[in-house]
């Protein structure tokens, strides 16, 4: 975790309302985030986690209310991000090439999931498991201080969940703050959980 503000990521989210289209998408919603800190992001199908890291990804803009984060900020979601064609670590290398990342950080990300003989292989070729871990890997070789998972469990075998939990846990007793999305409960220690409510009105604006 090499972000120059790692020593203490923060996020601070006071009372803000996301707006997807048309819709309200969260209001009031209030999050304090510190140095160290696992969470559990918990909701129902709809009620607004992938917006939120969206959000707090930059690719979202805060409707009302403010938010303030300090630290780099990595997201893993649905959108793989890597080009099918490439071999796995030139697709990821993609990435980290851009942001100054070395090569040795990325082989060390990708061995931590256990990709290593997978590195040759075009990405299409990969199982939904291995594609997922080929994303996760890109967030672990990051500089950013700041990880959102989001469900990030989907389709890895328990070797793989312990591998990801055991990571997720370093990065955390290192300084940086996880914020998980996950419809299970996540088997690795978290420091607490938050629950993402549906707005009482969700009303066209
Ligand atoms: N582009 C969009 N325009 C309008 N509404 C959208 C758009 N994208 C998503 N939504 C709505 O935003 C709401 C929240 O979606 P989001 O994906 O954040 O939920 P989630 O909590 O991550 O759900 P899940 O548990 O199913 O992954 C949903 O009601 C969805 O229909």
């Amino acid at each position: 975790m090499p972000d120059s503000q790692a020593a203490s990521p923060t996020i601070i989210l006071d009372r803000v309302a996301i707006i997807r289209g048309s819709r309200l998408i969260l209001r009031n919603f209030s999050l304090e985030a510190e140095s160290g800190e696992l969470i559990w992001v918990r909701g129902a199908n709809g009620s607004g986690k992938s917006t939120l890291f969206r959000a707090l990804s930059g690719l979202l803009p805060i409707a009302s209310g403010t938010a303030e984060t300090r630290g780099a900020i990595a997201l893993c979601d649905d959108n793989l991000a890597l080009d099918l064609d490439q071999p796995l670590e030139k697709a990821i290398g993609f990435w980290t090439t851009l942001d100054g990342i070395s090569p040795q950080r990325l082989s060390v990300a990708m061995e931590t999931l256990d990709l290593g003989s997978l590195a040759g292989l075009p990405v299409r070729l990969l199982s939904a498991g291995q594609k997922k871990r080929g994303a996760l890997a890109r967030l672990l070789a990051s500089n950013a201080s700041i990880w959102l998972l989001d469900e990030p469990y989907n389709g890895l075998d328990q070797a793989n969940v312990a591998r990801l939990d055991a990571a997720i846990s370093r990065h955390c007793e290192a300084g940086g703050i996880a914020l998980v999305a996950s419809h299970i409960a996540p088997t690795v220690n978290v420091s607490r959980s938050i629950v993402i409510d549906r707005p009482l009105v969700e009303a066209a604006i």
